[in-house]
């Protein structure tokens, strides 16, 4: 089994750089891991305090399940991976089962900054894009898959977003094998990536 793990800024273009991995592997050998579905369970916080969180904070996310989860994955087992709703700020009643597959990627924004978890990747890449542009993504895809308006996004984007992904996020670029950088689709890196997975498989 090969684990990559795929971090970036919100809105660099993780999700798509995996989706285009996907699309060059063979079906059924690959299975994705996304660090969003690990926020902490906050079931006894009213939604006022849900929307109060801090999400682009390491202490946001359930590390030690992500990475109980995929030392499982490495035994062979299956696990419920949760499912979050961005709308409500919580984790809903229901999992998707995630099978074993030879190649696993993790994705996320802070994934490369817990080192228990940095240490499970035979791979790690980081997705670069503009601030600029990950800010213009980011209103875009909020309003529209998220249910935000622009007041909200840009709230958070100066009070919390910002501030984290200087601390916590762009640092951890220095963990990275890659760097692809997406201010334009790049098919030239994801052909590289492609390579490299088939070399280590
Ligand atoms: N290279 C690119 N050029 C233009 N738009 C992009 C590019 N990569 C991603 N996007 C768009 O930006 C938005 C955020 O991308 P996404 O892959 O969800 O980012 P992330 O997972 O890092 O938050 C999506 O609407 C996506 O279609
Ligand atoms: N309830 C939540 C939880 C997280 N966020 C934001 O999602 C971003 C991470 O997801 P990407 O797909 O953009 O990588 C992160 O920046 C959080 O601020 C949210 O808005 N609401």
């Amino acid at each position: 089994m090969l684990i990559i793990g795929i971090a970036g800024g919100t809105g660099s273009g993780k999700t798509t750089v995996v989706n285009q991995i996907i699309k060059q592997l063979p079906t059924g050998e690959v299975c994705v891991i996304s660090q969003d579905s690990y926020y902490n369970e906050t079931v006894n916080l009213s939604y006022e305090e849900r929307s109060k969180i801090n999400f682009d904070h390491p202490r946001a996310i359930d590390f030690d399940l992500i990475v109980k989860h995929l030392k499982k994955l490495r035994l062979g087992k299956t696990i419920e991976q949760p499912v979050y709703s961005f709308v409500t700020h919580n984790r809903t009643t229901d999992t998707i089962k995630t099978h074993p597959r030879k190649v696993v990627i993790v994705e996320g924004i802070l994934i490369l900054n817990n080192e228990a978890l940095r240490d499970l990747f035979d791979i790690k890449i980081f997705v670069h894009a503009d601030t600029d542009e990950r800010l213009i993504r980011r209103i875009r895809r909020d309003i529209t898959e998220r249910g935000r308006d622009i007041d909200e996004v840009l709230n958070r984007y100066q009070d919390t977003l910002k501030p984290m992904h200087l601390q916590f996020i762009e640092p951890t670029k220095n963990f990275a094998d890659i760097i692809i950088p997406n201010n334009k689709h790049n098919t030239v890196a994801i052909d590289v990536v492609r390579t490299v997975i088939n070399d280590r498989l």
